[in-house]
C-alpha cells in the first residue's frame, strides 16, 4: 500500500459553517425527548424480525480454510460457498486479527466522532472517491427522511489515507486494513474454489492487489424513540465482501427468505457479508445481501465496515468460466467498478435499486 501526505485542511468548507447537524450533537441535546420530524420512518407492521438464536448462522473457521488438513479445507471451502449461497452472510472465527488491534480501530474511530465540529469539518466531502469524507445520514441531499448515523469514511487501498487526528489513527488504520485485507483476499480465493474456478480466479479478474477497500465507520447515538428511526435502511454493499467488526452492540438485521434476522455476533468475529460485484461476477450464484441497522435507546454503537472491491478500473461482468461452466447466458451486464459507485452514491440507498439497473 502505498502512503501519501495528510490532506490539507479545506479552506473553503471551513468559511462554510452551515453543514448539517451530526446526529452525535442532535442526540447530545439535554431535552431531546422525541426525534424531529425528518429521522421518522414508517415502519411496516407486518414485518417480521427473528432473533439470530432461532436460526443458525453460518460460522467459518478461518484457521481450518487456510491452515487445515486437506479434508478441512474442502469443508471449509464448502461451507463458505453455501453460505454465500444460503445466505451472502456468515462470521468468520479464528481469523487471527489480534482482538487488540480490532479495539483500537473501534477506539480510534471514536476519537475521530469525538473530535470538534471545526476539526471535523476538514473532511466533509461530497464525493465518493473523495479519499477521507465524513457526515450524517447517508447522502443527505438525496434524502427525504435522515438516517440516524454520522459516518467516516475512508479510501485506504490501492493508497492509504488517514486523518491525521486522533493521535495513532493512522498507525492503528494502516495495520488493521492490511490485516482484514489479508483476511478477505483469502476468503475470496476460497470463494472462487468454490464456484469451481482457480483458487486465484476472483484476485486476477478483478485486479485485488489495485483493489478498492474503504474503511466506513459508523455511529449510532442513543435514540430516543429507536422503533421510528433507522440507523440504516435495506442496502446490499458494493463490491465484493465487507467485513464487520462492532463496539459490542448489536443492530445489524440481515435478510434471509424475506424475513430479517438480528445478527447475534459472536464475540471478536468478523461479520462478513457479500456484495453487488459478486452476484454480478457469479452472474447471480452467490446474491448480495439486503441488510440494515437498526438503533436502541440505550448505548451508542459503533461499527466498523471494511468493505473491499475490484480495482476501480475493472469492468465487472459475469465469468465467462462460470456462463460456459453451467450454460447461462450473462443476466447482468458489465459495468466500470468506479462508475457503479458514482451511480450508487448519487442516488437514495434504497434496497438493490442500483443493482436492477444492471439486470438483464
Ligand atoms: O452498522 C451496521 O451494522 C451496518 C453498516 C453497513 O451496512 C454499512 O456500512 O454498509
Ligand atoms: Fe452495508
Amino acid at each position: 500500500m502505498a502512503e501519501t501526505a495528510p490532506p490539507l485542511p479545506s479552506q473553503q468548507s471551513r468559511s462554510h459553517p452551515s453543514h448539517m447537524k451530526t446526529v452525535k450533537t442532535l442526540s447530545e441535546s439535554p431535552d431531546l425527548i422525541s426525534i424531529p420530524s425528518t429521522y421518522i420512518i414508517r415502519p411496516d407492521p407486518q414485518e417480521q424480525v427473528i432473533s439470530s438464536e432461532l436460526v443458525s448462522l453460518p460460522v467459518i473457521d478461518y484457521s481450518l480454510l487456510v491452515s487445515g488438513t486437506p479434508d478441512q479445507r474442502s469443508n471449509a471451502i464448502h461451507d463458505l460457498g453455501k453460505a454465500c449461497q444460503d445466505w451472502g452472510f456468515f462470521m468468520v472465527i479464528n481469523h487471527g486479527v489480534p482482538e487488540g488491534l480490532m479495539r483500537s480501530i473501534v477506539d480510534v474511530c471514536k476519537g475521530f466522532f469525538d473530535l470538534t465540529e471545526e476539526e471535523k469539518q476538514q473532511y466533509e466531502g461530497k464525493n465518493v472517491l473523495d479519499p477521507i469524507r465524513c457526515g450524517t445520514s447517508f447522502n443527505a441531499p438525496a434524502e427525504k427522511v435522515f438516517f440516524w448515523k454520522d459516518f467516516l469514511k475512508i479510501l485506504v487501498n490501492p493508497v492509504f489515507h488517514s486523518p491525521t487526528k486522533p493521535e495513532m489513527f493512522r498507525e492503528i488504520s494502516l495495520e488493521y486494513s492490511k490485516r482484514v485485507r489479508e483476511v478477505a483476499r483469502e476468503l475470496l480465493e476460497g470463494i472462487s474454489k468454490s464456484l469451481g474456478l482457480e483458487e486465484n480466479y476472483i484476485d486476477k479478474a478483478l485486479d485485488l492487489e489495485e483493489g478498492l477497500q474503504v474503511i466506513a465507520a459508523n455511529l449510532y447515538p442513543p435514540c430516543p424513540q429507536p422503533e421510528l428511526a433507522i440507523g440504516m435502511p435495506p442496502h446490499s454493499d458494493h463490491g465484493l465482501l465487507t467485513l464487520l467488526i462492532q463496539n459490542g452492540i448489536g443492530g445489524l438485521q440481515i435478510q434471509h427468505q424475506g424475513k430479517w434476522v438480528n445478527v447475534n455476533a459472536i464475540p471478536i468475529s468478523f461479520l462478513v457479508n457479500t456484495g453487488d460485484h459478486l452476484e454480478i461476477l457469479t452472474n447471480g450464484m452467490y446474491k448480495s445481501v439486503l441488510h440494515r441497522a437498526v438503533v436502541n435507546n440505550k448505548a451508542t454503537r459503533i461499527s466498523i465496515a471494511m468493505a473491499h472491491g475490484p480495482s476501480l478500473e475493472s469492468v465487472v461482468s459475469p465469468s465467462p468460466h462460470l456462463l460456459q461452466n453451467h450454460s447461462n447466458r450473462p443476466a447482468y451486464t458489465g459495468m466500470k467498478y468506479k462508475d457503479y459507485l458514482q451511480f450508487q452514491q448519487s442516488n437514495k440507498l434504497e434496497g438493490k435499486t442500483c443493482l436492477d439497473r444492471l439486470r438483464i
